[in-house]
């Protein structure tokens, strides 16, 4: 059973980040009780497609098939209290799926969040497998690596790294990795999805997280600089002879491709 307790009412908590930061001699996390974070656990594409419909509420269906634990509802809680868009279930247990499927040992995560994702992932590799985990905000970080502890994970099954994506990338081997996973800046895209294609080996999986733009993809009239740059990333993925992909409709569109 994971360690994390639930108790201190919202309203009792101090507000701002030092209510993220527990007391140094804390070993357990608290699972914030703000019941607003739920809403980040809707699909986003069901919530586009619209109330009430049959579409929305399969989709919504999907997302819901999977449950999470309190682990994750914990991170998932802590996400939305430091404004990180974590995945949704549904994008989780793809993931978990994708790494599963693929025996994972050795995983790159582009965005760690507070590691909802993460923990995802962890739980479809191999149990000594290593996920590296990069982003460039510490705080988020910090909450991360108590809650891969609190989930159960040795410290050795992690390497989190801070930075910049695009400076820590280079530093990855070349075709070591089964599985990356991009979650931060869509105009970053372009260029994780070329360190993707050096750092994975043959037959090895790109995840790519936020496909949809928001469900503004398939609508020819959104030119914004987000969507513009998701559709010709992948659309780019799509045309090129080196990934054999598919566009699952989770969370906020989960794009996953195996590297041929
Ligand atoms: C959508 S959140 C990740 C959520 C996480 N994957 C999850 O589901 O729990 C995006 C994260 O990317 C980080 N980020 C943004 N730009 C980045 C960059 N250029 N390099 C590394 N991390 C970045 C942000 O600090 C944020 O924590």
């Amino acid at each position: 059973m994971p360690r994390v307790e639930s108790g201190v009412a919202a309203r009792d908590r101090p507000r701002a980040d030092s209510r993220l930061r527990p007391p140094r001699h804390a070993s357990r996390l608290s699972v914030p009780t703000d019941p607003s974070h739920q809403s980040a656990r809707r699909c986003p594409i069901a919530t586009v497609a619209g109330s009430g419909n049959s579409t929305a509420q399969a989709l919504q269906f999907a997302e819901s098939y999977v449950t999470e634990d309190l682990v994750l509802r914990t991170a998932r809680a802590l996400a939305h209290e430091v404004g990180v868009d974590a995945v949704t279930p549904g994008a989780g247990a793809a993931l978990r799926l994708l790494a599963a499927a693929g025996n994972a040992r050795a995983v790159v995560e582009i965005g760690t969040g507070t590691g909802v994702s993460g923990v995802w992932l962890l739980r479809g590799m191999r149990p000594d497998g290593v996920l590296t985990t990069i982003d460039v905000e510490v705080e988020h970080q910090r909450i991360a690596r108590r809650l891969f502890q609190e989930a159960g994970f040795a410290s050795g099954r992690t390497r989190i790294i801070t930075g910049r994506a695009l400076d820590v990338l280079p530093r990855l081997a070349d075709g070591a990795y089964d599985l990356v996973f991009v979650d931060a800046e869509a105009t970053g895209f372009a260029a994780c999805v070329d360190a993707a294609l050096r750092l994975l080996r043959p037959g090895g999986v790109l995840a790519l997280n936020g496909a949809l733009a928001g469900g503004r993809i398939g609508d020819p009239a959104a030119r914004d600089v987000e969507t513009v740059t998701v559709r010709e990333t992948i659309k780019a993925i799509r045309e090129s002879e080196h990934w054999v992909p598919a566009l699952l409709p989770v969370g906020h569109g989960l794009l996953a491709a195996v590297k041929g």
